[in-house]
């Protein structure tokens, strides 16, 4: 039985905390861990995240860009990481931001998403500026596999704002609509529906409708400046759903495994009570 990662991610919330670390082994955090910036510092990297935290997180955001800087091998280096972690307990959201013409979407949908596939992961974020429609195929291949689609939605990054809260033709920011589309294909869905939103926690507040009923990706913790008290103020009803990230804040504290795990700890400790956990 296929059970929607909406389901899914819900259930690791509850068992583990709502954190999601991220897995961004920057060239300044291999240095920092005594790596060498190369695969074989990128794996060892990467799987000592893994082996430290996977009992600790509901979900690692593996990073793609920082695999794909070393080529194929880098690219191999995530391909074994992406079914270490989903064995090891965690769920898997990939960020690759994915997004092109619909044909093309099927095959991102098809080597990301679809249950067989070499990279299959259990969420990936895609890019809704081709217009929304055309992630119709993510979509699509995400109900057949049980897996989640994170659309970007209000952004972390302070350039966002100038084009996420543009209007559209109908009147709706470009946002807006993404977050209404959201809200339309979770309908039906029990608790949790398995299509989310990357919403920013340095956005500082919104007029938008949160509610889409589908998880609330919170990137912006820690390194980006953004606070528990953030989350409080741009979420407020829906706060049970966001899933907070964490990247920077939490690697720079390995390589000592007992101190990524404290670190992670903390961090569901502090944000856990907040978004009701
Ligand atoms: O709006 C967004 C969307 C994605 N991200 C990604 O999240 C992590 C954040 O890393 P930190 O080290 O915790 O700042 C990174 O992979 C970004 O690409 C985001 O920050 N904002």
């Amino acid at each position: 039985m296929i059970v929607p990662f909406g389901t899914r991610l819900r259930a690791a919330m509850v068992e583990r905390g709502p954190l999601c670390v991220g897995i961004d082994p920057h060239a300044h955090l291999l240095q920092a861990w005594g790596l060498p910036d190369d695969p074989s510092g990128l794996e060892k990297f990467t799987f000592t995240v893994i082996e430290a935290l996977a009992g600790q997180v509901a979900m690692f955001k593996p990073q793609s860009a920082f695999f794909e800087r070393f080529g194929s091998a880098g690219v191999a280096v995530l391909e074994r990481a992406i079914p270490a972690a989903r064995s090891a307990g965690a769920l898997v959201l990939l960020d690759a931001k994915r997004g092109d013409i619909g044909s093309t979407m099927a095959g991102y949908a098809s080597a990301y998403l679809s249950k067989d596939a070499p990279m299959a992961c259990d969420a990936l974020t895609v890019s809704p500026y081709l217009g929304f429609g055309s992630l119709q195929p993510a979509f699509d291949e995400a109900r057949i596999a049980g897996a989640g689609v994170f659309v970007l939605a209000l952004t972390s990054n302070p350039e966002a704002p100038a084009l996420q809260s543009a209007r559209t033709a109908d009147g709706a920011t470009v946002a807006g609509s993404v977050l209404d589309g959201l809200y339309k294909l979770n309908e039906g869905a029990e608790d949790l529906g398995s299509f989310g939103a990357v919403v920013g926690a340095t956005i500082g507040s919104t007029d938008e409708d949160l509610d889409i009923c589908g998880p609330l990706l919170a990137p912006g913790l820690g390194a980006q400046g953004a606070t528990a008290e953030s989350l409080a103020k741009i979420f407020g009803p829906a706060l049970h759903n966001v899933v907070p990230n964490m990247s920077r804040e939490i690697l720079a504290q390995g390589p000592s495994v007992q101190a990524l795990r404290d670190a992670t700890a903390k961090a569901n400790d502090t944000l856990g009570p907040v978004l009701g956990y």
